[in-house]
């Protein structure tokens, strides 16, 4: 039996007869979680952890953005930096892990070679894309398209300020979930620490030390 294989609850025969265990080939079911991360907030944390409950998710990947393409208009903080706040953030869930193949292939970010290489790293294994309101909008002006549908499941999330509908992806492509509401937002925490309010209870303890230590966003 490979290392994703399942074994479902044992089905019994007729009675007195030997139990058949069934052994089913359910493949793994692995989250992706795409952001620019910049900061991680507790709103993609409870996202994620929502789907992963609500989908039966084995695990949930961060994917930090290498170069987040539709951002050209705001200072992006670097990506070792938006990684190393992913990863003390999911730090303590084991259901959760960061990964940095979006950063070390170098680029413009497309979440078609994310899914592609995810694919080509994680065999025997389907892909579940999560997405906020606010990205799912705008998913038909992201590049290769045609490819991208087919590459994963996407899980579109409600997110407070933003309607949550299906922007016309192919037929059953998509399922919009309702989530814990959090009214956090990336681009509020950095205006909070370039203002000098407190961001703590908005993203993880050792994401405040992180960003403080690191003196990021200050002077914005
Ligand atoms: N509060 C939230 N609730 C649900 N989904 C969210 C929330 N914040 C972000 N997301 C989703 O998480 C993903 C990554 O978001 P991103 O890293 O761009 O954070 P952001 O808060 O939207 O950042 P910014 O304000 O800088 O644009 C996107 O799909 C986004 O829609
Ligand atoms: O593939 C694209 O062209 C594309 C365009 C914009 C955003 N995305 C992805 O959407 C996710 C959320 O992005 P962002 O910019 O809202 O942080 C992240 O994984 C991005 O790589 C992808």
């Amino acid at each position: 039996m490979g290392q994703h294989d399942m074994v479902t609850s044992p089905v019994n025969g007729p009675a007195g007869g030997p139990d058949r265990a069934r052994i089913s080939t359910a493949k793994r079911r692995l989250g992706v979680m795409g952001g620019t991360f910049d900061p991680i907030h507790h709103g993609h944390l409870v996202a994620a952890s929502e789907v992963a409950a609500q989908f039966h998710l084995d695990e949930v990947v961060f994917v930090p953005t290498g170069q987040p393409w539709q951002k050209t208009d705001r200072r992006v903080s670097p990506a070792e930096d938006r990684y190393l706040m992913t990863v003390i953030a999911t730090a303590e869930n084991p259901q959760f892990s960061v990964s940095r193949i979006d950063i070390d292939r170098g680029g413009p970010t497309y979440t078609t070679d994310t899914l592609r290489d995810l694919h080509a790293l994680n065999p025997d294994t389907d892909l579940f894309f999560i997405t906020g309101a606010d990205a799912l909008g705008q998913i038909l002006t992201w590049r290769y398209t045609e490819e991208l549908f087919s590459l994963a499941h996407f899980i579109g999330v409600t997110r407070p300020g933003h309607h949550l509908i299906d922007p016309g992806l192919p037929e059953g492509g998509v399922s919009l979930v309702e989530v814990p509401a959090l009214a956090i937002s990336s681009t509020d925490c950095r205006a909070r620490v370039a203002a000098g309010d407190p961001v703590w209870y908005l993203v993880p303890d050792g994401v405040v030390r992180y960003i403080d230590k690191r003196e990021l966003y200050r002077g914005e």
